[in-house]
């Protein structure tokens, strides 16, 4: 099977939900670039992600953030990653979708914290209690990914290979403007 992608692909939504790890495997599916804003601030300033919000704060974090999603959705078609907190912007919301198409993965809070527990790499859940943390900032923000153009339900059960089937055939029965067969 192969494929034609019209549009860049962001992926959007909570830490966990898999938008860097199923966005790199529907780009080796479609085989079309994968970037991840996330890890092109990183290498542009040769810091963690954790090292830049303590260093520089969040405010210059989500400055960054903007002018990297800038940039990569004026450059060729790809599948695009954002960092959690990217969609909530309204510039960054209005960017992404004049130019591109917004997918949120939407997983509930017990699968996201599954998947986040572990690591130590996310500033904003350094807390005091992390899980109540992680469900505040749920709850704010579920609203404003209900806002992008395709919800994509995160089951537990699926593969992040799955997932990305999932989003494929997703984008290719409800975005024939964005993804079809060839
Ligand atoms: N469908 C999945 N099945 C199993 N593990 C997954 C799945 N999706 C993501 N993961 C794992 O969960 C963790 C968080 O995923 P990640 O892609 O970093 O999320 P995000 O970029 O949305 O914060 C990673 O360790 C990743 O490998
Ligand atoms: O939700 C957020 O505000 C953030 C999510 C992170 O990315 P992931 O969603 O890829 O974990 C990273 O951008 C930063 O720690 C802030
Ligand atoms: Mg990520």
């Amino acid at each position: 099977m192969s494929y034609e992608l019209k549009k860049t692909v962001v992926f959007v939504g909570m830490m966990g939900a898999g938008k860097t790890a199923v966005g790199r495997a529907l780009a080796a599916k479609l085989d079309v670039p994968f970037i991840d804003s996330d890890a092109e601030i990183v290498k542009a300033a040769n810091m963690s992600i954790a090292e830049i919000f303590e260093r520089d704060g969040e405010a210059f974090f989500r400055l960054k953030e903007s002018q990297v999603i800038a940039r990569l959705l004026e450059e060729e078609r790809c599948i695009l990653s954002t960092g959690g907190g990217a969609y909530l912007a309204e510039g960054n919301r209005a960017e992404i979708s004049e130019r591109g198409v917004a997918v949120w993965l939407d997983a509930d809070v017990e699968l996201l914290w599954n998947r986040v527990k572990h690591k130590d790499t996310r500033p904003l859940l350094r807390t005091e209690n992390p899980r109540q943390t992680l469900e505040e900032i749920f709850e704010a923000r579920v609203p404003l990914y209900g806002l992008a153009d395709l919800p994509v339900k995160a089951d537990a059960g699926l593969s992040i290979e799955e997932m990305a089937d999932r989003v494929a055939q997703a984008l290719l029965d409800a975005r024939p403007d964005v993804l079809a067969e060839t």
